[in-house]
Formats: structure tokens, sequence, C-alpha cells
């Protein structure tokens, strides 16, 4: 199945609860990914990870259902019909540091059933070419720059051109210009893949994202349109002389004058909220500081 159109839908998920002992991660998360980039945004700790680990049949949920292209992907058939559809971009890749960049990504597709030597290596070339690595593929890892690394990582998720990309915060420790290159690749792997993309960068969510989840202590605050997100504040953005005291966040701008989101004070002048402070009049930091 080729995702056509946005409304084609490839991954459900319903009613995902998953706890680590006395930790609930995820209370009751229910999602659907179509076509084009879903942003998820949340706190340290909001559960993002664990949604992607479950996407990705990493680990499995305590209850709720997931379905991918038509499968069940809690069952052992379902499971690996998805594995075989799916590339994943984890945290932490597992790199082995003597590999080179061209034996890490063949060892993945080799564990992607790429059994053909030739065809697998045809593959790995064609990878490591797509994200502009095809002059370091001699490389040891442990000699390459961590935006390198990241882009060994993005190549071993895209072995075997998956219709569903998974990537958990692929532009960390990424300069202006390779954020912006991940940036080009992500928007046209997604014109026709579902791609669900863990973030802490609101400009990444904002330029890319076609629907944004905001995620909060397990449970889903937000799902809409980045524009959506941004006009929930509308109205609660202002600025001023000095600190507002009672706002969700003031802060001092480079000009001198003080950025204020939350409740303003009558009269206030009014500023275009951005998709930041849509997620901060959500996402009140200063209540969940002390829990993280
Ligand atoms: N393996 C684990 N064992 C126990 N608790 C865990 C484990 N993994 C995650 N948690 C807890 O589950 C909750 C959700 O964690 P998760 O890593 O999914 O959040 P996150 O939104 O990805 O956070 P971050 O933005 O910091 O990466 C947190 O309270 C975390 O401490």
């Amino acid at each position: 199945m080729t995702l056509t159109s946005a409304t084609d839908v490839a991954v459900r998920v319903d009613g995902l609860v998953l706890r680590y002992g006395r930790t609930t991660a995820l209370d009751g998360v229910s999602v659907t990914l179509g076509a084009g980039v879903t942003g998820l945004l949340g706190p340290n700790g909001a559960g993002k990870t664990t949604l992607l680990r479950v996407v990705a049949t990493a680990i499995r949920p305590d209850s709720g259902a997931v379905s991918a292209f038509g499968h069940d992907a809690l069952s052992g058939p379902g499971r690996l019909a998805v594995r075989r559809r799916l590339g994943y971009l984890p945290q932490d890749p597992g790199f082995h540091p003597s590999f080179t960049a061209f034996e890490f990504v063949d060892y993945v597709a080799i564990l992607k059933e790429l059994t053909s030597r030739s065809a697998r290596h045809a593959e790995v070339r064609r990878v490591l070419d797509l994200v502009g690595l095809d002059a370091q593929r001699g490389k040891r890892i442990r000699a390459l720059s961590g935006g390198m690394r990241q882009r060994v990582a993005l190549a071993a998720a895209l072995v075997g051109d998956p219709a569903l990309l998974i990537l958990d915060e692929p532009t960390v420790g990424l300069d202006p210009e390779q954020r912006m290159r991940f940036r080009e690749l992500f928007a046209e792997l997604a014109e026709d893949r579902a791609v669900l993309l863990s973030t802490h960068q609101t400009e990444d969510v904002m330029s890319l994202c076609r629907v944004v989840v905001v995620l909060d202590q397990g449970r889903v605050r937000f799902s809409g349109a980045p524009l959506e997100l941004a006009g929930l504040a509308a109205g609660r953005v202002w600025t001023s002389d000095t600190r507002a005291p009672g706002a969700l966040a003031s802060w001092r701008t480079g000009t001198g004058a003080y950025r204020n989101v939350g409740d303003p004070p009558a009269g206030a002048s009014l500023l275009s909220p951005t998709i930041e402070d849509g997620y901060l009049t959500l996402v009140d930091l200063r209540s969940t500081e002390g829990q993280r």
C-alpha cells in the first residue's frame, strides 16, 4: 500500500495504556497517522518515546490496539508484516563504534531480511547516498561527527524503503544547516509515507508537520494542525516593559521588552502567537517541573 492521500490511514492507535511499574507512561492514547509528517511534542517524560516504541513494535502495551496497513501490530503474524514496512530511528541506535557507516547499515539490512548480498549492498549504498554520506561510507562510526552519526542512523531506518518512518528526536544535536537538510529529506520522504516524528523543536513542527500531537503525562492533550496549536494562544500573548508575574511564561527578549504567555492584563498589547506559545498554554510547565 502506498499512501496517496493524507486521508489514507497508515496507523491506528487506540486506547494505549502502558505502565512501567507504578509509572503510567501511556494513559489511554489514541492517534491515527496518514501520509505526511505527524509531530509529537511533549515535555520530558510525557510518553513520546514509549509511544514510538509501541508503534515500532519494540514493546507491547498493557492494553489497547495498534494496527498498521491493515495488520494487527500486536499479534505475531501482524507484527512481522508491520515490521517489514517500518523504519525506526531510536534515540540511541546502538552503534558499534568500530563498524564503518557501511558495515552498520549493512548489519541493519541483514536484520531486515535482505539476504541477497549484491541487492543488499546496492540498498545500503542507496540509503547512504540519500542521507549524503556516500563519501563517508568507509569511515568508522567513532570517527564521525554527531550529525553524521545521526545520518547513519537515518540511513539505517530507510533501508528497504519503509512506508512508515518512526523518528525519535532525529535532529537533536544537529547544526542549523544539517537540521535544514534533514527537514528537506523528511518532507520529501513524507510525500507518500507516514512519518511519526518526536521532537522538542517547535520550528521543525511548524515547518514540516501536517498534524501535531501534544502528549503530556501519558495523555493526548491536543491533536490538529500546527496553526491550530498556535491559535490556542490567540489573545494570550502580549508584550510588556517588565516581567509579568502571573504569566505562564515571561521572558525578556533581545529588544529589552518582555514577551508573556498567559492571561493578559486589560489593555495589554497583544502579539501573534507561535506554536510554542500554543504549546505553553496547554502544558503548564510550572505545574510539572517538580515531578520530573
Ligand atoms: N524502561 C523504563 N522503565 C521505567 N520507567 C520508564 C522506562 N522508560 C520510560 N519510563 C518512564 O515512563 C515515562 C515516559 O517516558 P518516555 O521516555 O516515554 O518519555 P518522553 O516523552 O520520551 O521523554 P523525553 O522527552 O525525556 O525523551 C517517564 O516517567 C519515564 O521515566
